[in-house]
């Protein structure tokens, strides 16, 4: 039977479902931003060369401000061309800078205009955007500036560099310590590390301009907002080229021997661990292009890869956490390095040491046998098999092979040497040590894990939403015992999406060390009923 055709009120309201339909799919997955920023923005791109993208600024429910195809994109098409004339590069701001110096009174003085730049490229965009946001009468570059986020403040350093510079993290503040005592313990190395470089780059930068007889950043809190904007939004161009193969820099255009830059619109692109990118510099068009290697459907979130990092990396530089990051691992160098300083005291202890017990010069000599070998540090068990890597078995072998009492350091290297090598263990004796201490690294292991999930289950407590509100209404109510607070570190006003993502930190921590925990008492099971069926 034929069917009739539609009625043309039939055919409208079809169309109408249709168009609420895709509606509702674009509200659920993203809604594009109206915001006069964005317009102003795209069209101060385009005004400077930027072809139009299929792209559009959006809020997820997910991630936030993020980049939506307003169109549907194929695999192997360019998501976003940026003309040089829109990136920022540490060869542009130090010809930026020589330029108002020449014109400079202070210049021609010294009758010089060379300009010994000693800036890393980090320190000159940090630099560039200090002085362009407290410039009085506006920026050339105001349309991007103003596309930048307010504050960083799910990202640690924000907080821990406090109000203030110090050569170290101010742990008076309270959120600061707060915030130092949930991170977990690799991750309190790394942020250190960061904090010194942020005031190291800082110093430098304030160092190096007074030197030009020029202004140098004075309001700490700007420049901490300038660092974090380049450290969490700059791109990288590709490889460095020795200074031999560098092309001109004149006439602004991008020097060969820039590895990063600022780059509007496409600093708006979300990481995801799925996403498939390839980038390039197209010198033709002096463009700097990201092509995408999957297709996206209209209203999707589309991301480019920020590079394979676990959360902790990401968490520090970036501020943000995956739910399920590919590439977690539960790092165990602060376990090791408590071993190391406990055997020391052991041994210091001991009222009369005997010979062959270790000394703590010998732990030392042990641990530059693991240097010299590479094998020193980055300890880690794996999310995919729950075994130690073999950086921890390397190491955990030689130390608890060493502080068996049947031998002596230098035995223990040369057996750790053989194992190494992969050689079977010839004597009775040999044997008998290999199978010891493979139990003391399934005993050290087991007593480790535990410590950990005894530790995760109270930093979950910690850093869940209910409690985070429940202990900034008692600090509240405690602002006056500041010094309990003080030492303890309070909650206050840490930023929420922060504290969430350290919750997600902390499950992960609790997840690899119970399926560890599991996997090592099934393993000694097994090796147990082993044992008895050879001796019933
Ligand atoms: C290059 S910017 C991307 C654009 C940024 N969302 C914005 O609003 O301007 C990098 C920052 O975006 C956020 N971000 C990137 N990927 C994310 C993700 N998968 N989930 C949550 N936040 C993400 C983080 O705050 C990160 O520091």
């Amino acid at each position: 039977m034929r069917r009739r055709g539609r009625t043309y009120r039939q055919r409208q309201q079809r169309q109408r479902q249709r168009q609420q339909q895709q509606q509702q799919q674009l509200a659920a997955r993203g809604r594009p931003c109206t915001d006069k920023t964005w317009s102003d923005l795209r069209s101060w791109c385009k005004a400077r060369g930027m072809a139009k993208t299929k792209l559009t600024l959006a809020y997820f429910p997910g991630t936030l401000r993020g980049m939506m195809a307003t169109k549907g994109i194929g695999a192997g098409e360019d998501l976003v061309r940026v003309p040089e004339s829109l990136l920022v590069t540490a060869s542009k701001v130090r010809r930026l800078v020589t330029a108002s110096m020449r014109s400079a009174a202070a210049c021609s003085r010294s009758g010089s205009t060379h300009l010994p730049w000693t800036l890393s490229e980090h320190q000159s965009l940090t630099y560039w955007l200090y002085t362009e946001s407290e410039k009085p009468s506006g920026s050339e570059w105001c349309m991007y500036i103003d596309s930048l986020p307010r504050d960083f403040a799910s990202v640690p350093l924000s907080t821990l560099a406090g109000q203030t510079p110090s050569s170290r993290i101010a742990m008076d503040a309270s959120e600061a310590s707060w915030i130092m005592g949930h991170l977990p313990y690799s991750a309190q190395q790394r942020a250190i590390e960061q904090y010194e470089r942020l005031h190291r780059d800082w110093a430098q930068t304030c160092g190096f301009l007074e030197l030009l007889g020029l202004a140098a950043p004075a309001v700490w809190r700007r420049y901490v907002w300038a660092w974090l904007a380049v450290n969490t939004r700059c791109i990288h161009l590709g490889r460095r080229r020795a200074a031999t193969d560098r092309r001109s820099s004149e006439g602004g255009s991008r020097d060969s021997r820039d590895s990063m830059a600022l780059a509007p619109v496409l600093d708006f692109l979300n990481h995801s661990e799925q996403a498939d990118v390839t980038t390039f510099y197209d010198s033709a068009r002096r463009q700097f292009v990201i092509k995408t290697n999957r297709a996206f459907s209209r209203g999707e979130e589309v991301f480019i890869s920020y590079g394979p990092h676990d959360n902790r990396f990401m968490l520090l530089e970036y501020g943000f956490v995956l739910r399920h990051n590919p590439y977690q691992v539960l790092e165990l160098d602060h376990a090791v390095k408590a071993w190391v300083d406990a055997a020391k005291s052991r041994s210091r202890a001991a009222k009369r040491p005997s010979s062959a017990a270790m000394q703590p010069a010998d732990i030392d000599e042990l641990i530059d046998t693991l240097k010299q070998h590479r094998l020193w540090g980055d300890f880690t068990v794996s999310l995919d098999d729950l075994e130690p890597s073999y950086r921890l078995t390397a190491a955990l072998r030689l130390l608890l092979l060493a502080e068996q009492r049947s031998m002596t350091p230098k035995q223990a290297v040369a057996l750790w040497g053989r194992w190494r090598r992969g050689l079977v263990e010839k004597t009775a004796a040999e044997q008998s040590a290999d199978r010891a201490v493979q139990q003391a690294i399934g005993a050290w292991m087991c007593a480790v894990c535990q410590g950990m999930a005894r530790l995760s289950q109270r930093m979950l407590r910690e850093t869940s939403i209910d409690s985070k509100e429940q202990l900034q209404s008692q600090s509240q109510s405690q602002s006056q015992s500041q010094s309990q607070s003080q030492s303890q570190g309070s909650i206050g006003s840490v930023d929420r999406f922060l504290v969430q993502c350290l919750h997600t930190v902390w499950l992960e921590i609790s997840s690899i060390a119970q399926r560890c925990l599991e996997n090592l008492e099934t393993a000694a099971s097994e090796q147990r009923n082993g044992a008895e069926q050879q001796h019933p």
